[in-house]
């Protein structure tokens, strides 16, 4: 029997009350438990070290936030006001996904965390893609039931030769769309897996990555096993994390 996959799932950290808090969505955690064993991993004001926590984890889901990355991690002009922002978040994730791609440990990337993936490898984001013109908004309707928010909003065609179109993806599908930040510069080391009508990038892969790195902008955790491109996104994860875990299990008997 080979081991179940441990799966980070990196938290936010957010006032609740009065009590500093860390803090995730239920929907990525059980999106995470369709992978594996879910362990939330906390935005310390002194993050865990990186390398301890990747001998121990077989994957990481990188969850979606209402709060943006901080701009000066891409040398972008300062939020405008108001604009929530995560810190200890930025400080924790940011490291680990490097080293994580590094070490080719499997990470799937989710709207903020795929924000995070194209800025820890090197490339920079709109902060108000709303705003420029010959874009779609891409935000969700403020005041609409959350099942309306997730429900689908534009298409994204799939870009050839890519991992999208490997696992079986169609050439286009519908995706829900709940963000205000995009990708502008795209980090070299990422394929454009697939555009949205406007030309937003909305997913991409690591190219040449010893495993999955995988990051999408919208969704896929919003009832995953309801929608076949979601769950298709969660079984190659979920492969790979697999995958890991076993040939590490496998390492000691060879020794
Ligand atoms: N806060 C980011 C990410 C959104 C999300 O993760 O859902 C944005 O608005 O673009
Ligand atoms: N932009 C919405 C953030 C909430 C979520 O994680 O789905």
């Amino acid at each position: 029997m080979s081991r179940i996959p441990l799966i980070g799932v990196t938290a936010c950290r957010q006032q609740l009350g009065k009590y500093d808090s860390h803090t995730v969505g239920d929907k990525y955690v059980e999106a995470a438990a369709f992978a594996g064993i879910p362990l939330l991993l906390p935005a310390r004001s002194t993050p865990s070290d990186p390398r301890a926590l990747l001998e121990r984890l077989d994957g990481i889901l990188f969850t979606g936030s209402p709060s943006n990355i901080e701009p000066h991690h891409y040398q972008g002009p300062p939020s405008a006001k108001d604009t929530q922002h995560d810190a200890y978040r930025d400080d924790t994730t940011l490291p680990l996904l490097r080293l994580a791609i590094d070490q080719g440990v499997p990470v799937f990337c989710i709207c903020r965390g795929f924000q995070e993936l194209n800025v820890a490898l090197g490339g920079t984001l709109h902060q108000r893609v709303h705003e420029l013109p010959g874009y779609l908004d891409h935000r969700e309707p403020p005041s609409d039931a959350l099942a309306e928010q997730y429900a689908p909003r534009h298409a994204v065609s799939v870009q050839p030769g890519g991992l999208l179109e490997l696992i079986g993806l169609p050439a286009s599908f519908q995706v829900n769309s709940l963000h205000s930040q995009g990708i502008d510069r795209l980090a070299g080391a990422l394929f454009a897996e697939a555009l949205a009508p406007d030309g937003l990038v909305e997913a991409v892969s690591v190219r040449d990555a010893q495993g999955f790195a995988v990051g999408v902008q919208w969704h896929p955790e919003w009832r995953f096993s309801e929608n076949p491109v979601s769950l298709s996104l969660f079984q190659a994860f979920r492969d790979a994390c697999l995958i890991l875990a076993g040939n590490r299990q496998r390492l000691p008997s060879r020794r």
